[in-house]
């Protein structure tokens, strides 16, 4: 911390002063911060468990051990080169730039709906139409059909302006494209002509340019209601034709393509969600533009692009410009550690095993949910904003709610574990992209099992489910500075405390809000107390969108596309506190730490702010102002300590500081 800084002048910089002064972003982090470094910590341990040969282990855990070892096995790497991608091109339909006589051996015979399912089954690549089976929003045990819209290549629709402080990533972009194609057809011993390359890549640039604005922006995504649009799998080829080059997109056909795959028959009255209408309107009109080459040049490159990291260091680099570009790191991570997470992020169970095993203690599942969820229902009778009615439904969701803490007991059963991991789908990173993909597809015509987590337990994060009505604290968040059996309870509260009223909010944020008890979409307010939260919220959208970011160039946060998390964020703060009060008024006063002049009251805000105590790089900044929906955390802090009077009074600040503004915002 920085002691020589009022708190009431500025309360992150008195808390994480001294932490900016001490710490510098390595060159392979684009955000360093006491968050990110337990991250970074949670992966050396999953380093050490990953590569340790355990005689007589359960199945699964020798198959994550495989794949992870399949994954560092650098030289092997290099040796194969780009062989993994140049020998999957032909299953996709080849890349029209890499390759001679597409037309003659490919373009005869494509169709759209060919790609774009191959990718979807085979490599769980969704683009263009993005197809996946969901729970249904308002029928929660059920798996639904859902149609929506493409991810992008730069993130953001925004970054396709090209301009200002997205013109050096949209150059590295198609630099990226341009040298991967010559890479490409170098290693295949074609003739590479760089000027031909150029058009072709300008061509994909401009496809993807007009189907970013095809996009609905996220402002327009913020409401559940309005994107669930049910219809028939029937009336998507009725009312939402696309068509390229005067072929008419089957949806009944692509669909097939797809589930066939997993013997699902759907029918043409099996109903779907649309959740953007509006882009597949827009995208017919752009696909008339654009040539069968076109889209499959812009398809497989979108593929392409993604697969590199796990290639040689010549494909690799052809990278370099463009992760710079988005992140702003100058090398990327190790190796262990990009294994570490794939492995993590596609076998998390067994992973989940392994790090429990290695670095969890059964202690540190003592928290203190039941007096924080007490709070929040006690806070209901305050509200003047809330009628009786909407407070007794808040009042049952909130009993309602299930949590899940530190792992479940599912994966330390042998049984459970192997037979989660039964196929044998993990020698290498292809084959598990379609294991997990399969296993999304087959979930269609089974229910929705409410018991299943929704993270691994090796995660640095907590969740809440709208659709389970489930708050969940992996394993690895239950850690220093956010919990400990044996530290200070001003800062497990301020810690851990400040998450668990986070996660509960997020059940009565500006999208949980509309979920019920059950987790069903399903309007649970009078429409006066709707009314009520709407002018509230718009409180908290104003006091955001005020924030203007140093590092992203001055610009402002999205007031709206981060309210949901600032809310969360408000409530969190209030609860934490107030059940640390509680605490105390049943248990007395903690005794002081020795050598810290600060008050417990106090010690739980500086514990609350330090977990956000770091830096961004810039083009890490100007990234995350776009798609991130947390605010930076600097904001977090500061943000939500303007907004409680108890954090004022902690640190007698009077009316006229920074940290006690005129008018101040609250909602829960
Ligand atoms: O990685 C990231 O940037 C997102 C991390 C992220 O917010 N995860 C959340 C997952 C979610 O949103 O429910 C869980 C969470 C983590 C930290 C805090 C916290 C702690 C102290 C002070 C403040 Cl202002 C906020 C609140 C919630
Ligand atoms: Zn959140």
């Amino acid at each position: 911390m920085d002691a020589s800084v009022d708190p009431c002048d500025n309360f992150y910089q008195y808390a994480c002063g001294g932490w900016l002064k001490k710490n510098i972003i390595p060159e392979t982090s684009s955000r360093y911060s006491t968050f990110d470094i337990l991250r970074d910590e949670l992966e050396v341990i999953l380093k050490g468990v990953l590569e340790e040969t355990v005689e007589g282990e359960a199945g699964a855990l020798t198959k994550a051990k495989t794949l992870y070892k399949s994954c560092t096995n650098e030289s092997l790497i290099e040796l194969r080169g780009g062989e993994p991608l140049l020998d999957m091109l032909p299953d996709v339909f080849e890349w029209p730039i890499a390759v001679n006589n597409w037309e003659a051996n490919y373009g005869k015979n494509w169709r759209l709906e060919d790609v774009v399912a191959r990718l979807n089954e085979k490599y769980g690549t969704q683009l263009l139409v993005n197809f996946f089976v969901g729970t249904d929003d308002r029928d929660s045990n059920s798996h639904i059909i859902h149609v929506g819209q493409t991810s992008l290549g730069l993130l953001s629709r925004d970054y396709y302006a090209c301009s200002g402080p997205y013109s050096e990533a949209c150059r590295a972009y198609e630099k990226f494209m341009i040298d991967l194609a010559k890479l490409i057809r170098t290693d295949r011993g074609l003739a590479v002509n760089e000027t031909s390359i150029r058009q072709e890549v300008t061509r994909i640039m401009d496809l993807e340019r007009d189907i970013a604005n095809a996009t609905d922006t996220p402002e327009d995504r913020n409401n559940p209601v309005l994107l669930y649009n049910k219809m028939e799998l029937g009336d998507l080829n009725a009312n939402f034709t696309l068509e390229v080059e005067s072929q008419v997109f089957d949806w009944s056909y692509f669909t097939a393509k797809i589930m066939d795959t997993v013997n699902i028959s759907v029918p043409d009255t099996e109903k779907v969600i649309n959740y953007s209408p509006n882009y597949y309107r827009r995208l017919n009109l752009i696909l008339a533009r654009y040539s069968k080459r076109d889209l499959q040049n812009y398809m497989v490159w979108r593929f392409a692009m993604n697969m590199v990291v796990g290639l040689s260091r010549a494909y690799r680099d052809t990278r370099k410009a463009f992760r710079k570009a988005l992140s702003g790191t100058t090398s990327e991570a190790a190796v262990w550690r990009q294994c570490a997470l794939y492995v993590n992020n596609n076998m998390d169970n067994a992973v989940g095993r392994l790090y429990v095993q290695e670095a969890f203690s059964e202690k540190s599942k003592e928290l203190m949910i039941k007096d924080i969820r007490q709070v929040f229902i006690s806070n209901l009778d305050d509200l003047t904003w809330m009628d009786a009615e909407t407070k007794k439904a808040a009042e049952e969701k909130a009993r309602a709610i299930r949590e899940r803490i530190g792992y479940s007991d599912n994966i330390m059963d042998d049984e459970y574990l192997n037979n989660e991991y039964k196929d044998e789908y993990f020698e290498n990173i292809l084959q598990n992209l379609e294991y997990v993909q399969k296993k999304r597809l087959r979930k269609l015509r089974v229910k929705v099992n409410k018991e299943e987590w929704v993270t691994g337990a090796a995660v640095v994060n907590a969740f809440y489910s709208s659709s389970k009505n489930q708050i969940v604290f992996p394993a690895g968040i239950l850690q220093p500075p956010f919990f400990s059996k044996g530290q200070a309870k001003s800062l497990n509260y301020g810690g851990i405390g400040m998450v668990i009223g986070h996660e509960i909010t997020h059940g009565f944020d500006d999208n949980g809000r509309n979920y019920d008890k059950d987790g069903d979409l399903k309007d649970w307010w009078t429409p006066d107390s709707t009314q009520r939260f709407l002018e509230l919220s718009k409180c908290i959208v104003n006091q955001y969108g005020n924030f203007s970011w140093d590092l992203a160039n001055g610009l402002h946060l999205n007031g709206n596309n981060t309210l949901g998390e600032n809310i969360a964020d408000n409530g969190g703060i209030r609860q934490a506190y107030q059940a640390y009060r509680n605490y105390v008024k049943e248990h007395g006063e903690e005794p002081t730490l020795p050598g810290i002049d600060l008050s417990h009251d106090q010690l739980f805000f500086l514990n609350f702010a330090q977990v956000w105590c770091g830096t961004h790089r810039p083009e890490q900044a100007v990234n995350s102002i776009k798609v991130d929906v947390h605010s930076p955390g600097k904001f977090r802090v500061l943000g939500s300590l303007q907004n409680f009077p108890e954090f004022a009074k902690a640190f007698s600040c009077n009316k006229s500081s920074y940290m006690v503004p005129e008018n101040t915002c609250r909602v829960w």
